[in-house]
């Protein structure tokens, strides 16, 4: 990953009524899983689609470091060799990260029950994220961690073959510690299960089964358990990535809240367990309506027509909180321009991401003129009822605090500020939605990148 060194800001105005048709990119989720499952198939696998933003680029990379074949052709399509499960190879040096704890996570699990080494790096926010979540259920699959500090990156794992199965509930509703275990499974004798009180996105049950591992789903009451049974053979797909709900978010909120806006988002993936922001919006009397409902690799997709409207404060139940996790920073901004006051607690995990996302957007919000209450798992925040953010003549600063959803989201409310917002750096944004900027081009709003300083 070459970036500059140096920040790089971007500055954000008032913008005029967005109009227009824009086409999501990949789903960075199903991307990543694309690749790892691919890697572990034998033969062949198609992957169309594919996002190329740092984070999974940085996935091909560990993939490759580890035996697989990947290059993309000429049209664009990825093709992947893979080595099959239980036959990865040692890599060579270490696992460079760069931003992404979906690349981290799964991959520690993959490489738990391989009989390899690996040492995983990051950038300093991904050096900042807690993996004691992974190494506590693959260290009962047999798995070796060590790190020069407690769980935290840099973190060198040797995997174990045979693994031991496990059963495991997981403590945190998250995907990735799901999928971590899952993945390690993979290679694992016998059955390996996972129960989860509190369903998170489930991308990686459904591409396992595509993949053909033996893997099922129970649900009692809610709580689902998941068995995967082990020394899988995976069968090379074509895999068609669905565009991400979580970047189609920036895109729809503006347009819900910048004045006149009338606009269409094209391929947005809608897995209910990834949708409820969408859920949300409309019930904050957002006007957003799925158009052209179809199947995309296996996922529920619609076109999205969304208008300006008059969005009304909302509570958001704790249950649909996992399935809109990312989209929280951006819901935020939508409740800042809401009529009333907006409780959304429950969140705790949001301090734990790329930046802690709750104190981050407060102080944001706050230089914004908005008027809220930070909790420990949450905020509360008073609507400005449309009225713009911020002052005119004011320009807001912003510090993203290298978090591609913080730069992004600020940079929607910019387009409703009085006196513009600049975000100190925009790098992050490469890292899931490397064409954010120009897809805002195309529905007429320009942000103006500075230049490196
Ligand atoms: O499994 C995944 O692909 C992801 C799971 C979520 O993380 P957690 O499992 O930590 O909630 C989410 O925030 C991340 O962007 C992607
Ligand atoms: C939390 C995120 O990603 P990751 O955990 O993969 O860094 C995100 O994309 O918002």
């Amino acid at each position: 990953m070459t970036r500059p060194v140096h920040a790089c800001p971007l500055v954000s105005r008032k913008a005029p009524p967005l109009s227009g048709k824009v086409h999501v990119p990949g789903d960075k989720s199903i991307s990543h899983r694309a690749l790892m499952l691919s890697a572990l198939a034998v033969g062949e696998s198609f992957v169309e689609g594919l996002l190329e933003g740092e984070d999974v680029l940085a996935t091909a990379e560990a993939m490759r470091s580890m035996g697989a074949d990947i290059r993309k052709d000429e049209k664009g399509c990825w093709h992947i060799h893979g080595v099959g499960v239980g036959s990865l190879l040692q890599p060579q040096k270490a696992l460079d990260m760069g931003n992404s704890g979906t690349s981290t996570r799964l991959l520690m699990g993959v490489v738990a029950s391989h009989p390899i080494t690996a040492t995983f790096i990051g950038d300093a926010s991904l050096s900042k994220r807690p993996m004691g979540r992974i190494s506590t259920p693959l260290s009962l699959m047999g798995a070796r961690f060590s790190a020069a500090e407690g769980n935290r990156l840099p973190m060198t794992v040797t995997g174990l073959y045979p693994a031991i199965p496990i059963e495991y509930r997981l403590p945190v509703a998250s995907a990735q510690v799901k999928s971590a275990i899952l993945l390690a499974g993979l290679n694992t004798p016998g059955i390996t299960r996972v129960i989860e009180p509190v369903p998170t996105r489930d991308h990686s049950e459904r591409m396992l089964k595509g993949y053909g591992a033996n893997l099922s789903v129970e649900e009692n009451d809610g709580v689902r358990i998941i068995s995967i049974h082990g020394e899988a053979e995976l069968k090379p797909q074509h895999i068609i990535v669905p565009g991400d709900p979580s970047s189609a978010a920036f895109l729809v909120v503006a347009g819900l809240i910048v004045p006149g806006s009338d606009l269409i988002v094209e391929n947005v993936g809608l897995n209910p367990t990834r949708s409820g922001l969408y859920t949300m919006l409309k019930a904050m009397g957002g006007q957003i309506e799925y158009l052209n409902p179809r199947e995309v690799g296996g996922e529920p997709v619609a076109d999205l027509s969304v208008k300006y409207s008059h969005l009304k404060a909302i509570d958001v139940p704790p249950s649909i909180v996992p399935s809109m996790i990312d989209e929280f920073p951006i819901l935020f901004i939508a409740a800042a321009m809401a009529e009333g006051k907006s409780t959304l607690q429950g969140l705790a995990e949001l301090r734990v991401k790329e930046s802690d996302r709750i104190a981050v957007m407060a102080e944001g919000l706050k230089a914004l003129g908005v008027s809220l209450e930070e909790k420990e798992d949450g905020l509360i925040i008073e609507g400005s009822a449309g009225e713009g953010l911020g002052q005119k003549g004011k320009m807001v600063s912003i510090a993203a605090h290298l978090d591609h959803r913080i730069a992004m989201s600020f940079a929607v409310a910019g387009l409703v500020s009085e006196g513009g917002v600049t975000i100190d750096d925009r790098r992050p944004i490469m890292t899931s939605f490397p064409v954010f900027g120009q897809l805002f081009k195309e529905l007429g709003a320009e942000f103006e990148m500075g230049l490196v300083k």
